[in-house]
């Protein structure tokens, strides 16, 4: 579990993050959602380090993350994965030495044949057992995105963040990567947190949401219970999404839009 206790950080006078305090649950996919300029992004990077918060303190697992030895940041960094944005491959390696390379940094005692079986394995994971020699250029959007996934979990990771990893992907493919990252979060017991504004990927991969508005949390639960919450800016938020608008029209006309919505039954599209 990844605790976060009143972070607070501010640009130039401009306070981004008001105390934000939260938790991102073990073994779930913790989704930081907001519309864009709410601080998510400057969140994650105090989370993992990128940034140092100005007041606040962040907990792995126990372990204090801010201000904290260097050597205890570097143990805590170990664990993480991150999957970015723009997926962010060495585009002069193949998918394979993609893989290959946290575990080259970060796990200098294992032997190439290890690495080897690590690298196949997270492949196979990822249904990518056939695109080891291709060049990132090779392969489509979705595919590097699974790459980046294979990448961050190569050094068996505790902890996954990933930004934005729909941004780009079509609605299918979207769908298969967020239940990709569902699926590992489940199986290894990661701790994910994942950015997004995507109200599918609520629905679908949201164990645990937590709604940034203008630097503030203002609201977090289940994708079962975002559609009932009654705060305002979340309820404009989420309304402002047409997969849900059209949901609700169905619900108001006939019975089951949204419920069936909230039970997964739109996945079988
Ligand atoms: N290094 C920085 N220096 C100054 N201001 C910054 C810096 N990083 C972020 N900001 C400001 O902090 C605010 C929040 O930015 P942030 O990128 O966290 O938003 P976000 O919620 O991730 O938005 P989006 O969904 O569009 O990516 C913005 O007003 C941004 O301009």
């Amino acid at each position: 579990m990844i605790e976060i206790h009143n972070v607070q950080k501010s640009f130039n006078g401009n306070q981004v993050l008001k105390g934000i305090t939260c938790t991102f649950e073990t073994g779930k996919c913790n989704l930081l959602l907001g519309g864009s300029g709410t601080g998510k992004s400057v969140l994650l990077q105090c989370i993992v380090g990128l940034m140092q918060p100005d007041i606040g303190s962040i907990t792995y697992d126990g372990s204090v993350f801010t201000n904290n030895k260097v050597q205890i940041r570097q143990e805590i960094r170990r664990k993480i994965g991150m999957l970015f944005q723009g997926s962010a491959l060495f585009d002069s390696m193949t998918v394979y030495e993609n893989i290959e390379f946290p575990l080259k940094m970060l796990t200098p005692e294992m032997t190439r044949e290890e690495r080897r079986d690590r690298v196949e394995f997270c492949l196979k994971r990822v249904g990518l057992e056939n695109a080891g020699n291709k060049m990132p250029a090779e392969i489509s959007g979705g595919m590097k995105k699974r790459v980046g996934i294979a990448r961050a979990i190569a050094p068996n990771c505790t902890y996954l963040f990933c930004d934005e990893p729909n941004s780009g992907l079509d609605p299918l493919t979207s769908l298969k990567i967020d239940e990709l990252i569902h699926e590992i979060t489940h199986e290894y017991n990661i701790t994910t947190a994942i950015i997004t504004h995507d109200m599918n990927s609520v629905i679908e991969i949201g164990d645990h949401i937590i709604f940034l508005h203008k630097g503030q949390k203002l609201w977090d639960g289940t994708k079962e219970e975002i559609l009932n919450a009654q705060v305002p800016e979340l309820k404009e938020f989420i309304f402002s999404s047409s997969l849900v608008r059209a949901a609700k029209k169905v619900d108001d006309e006939s019975e089951g839009g949204l419920a069936a919505i909230t039970e997964g039954e739109s996945t079988s599209a």
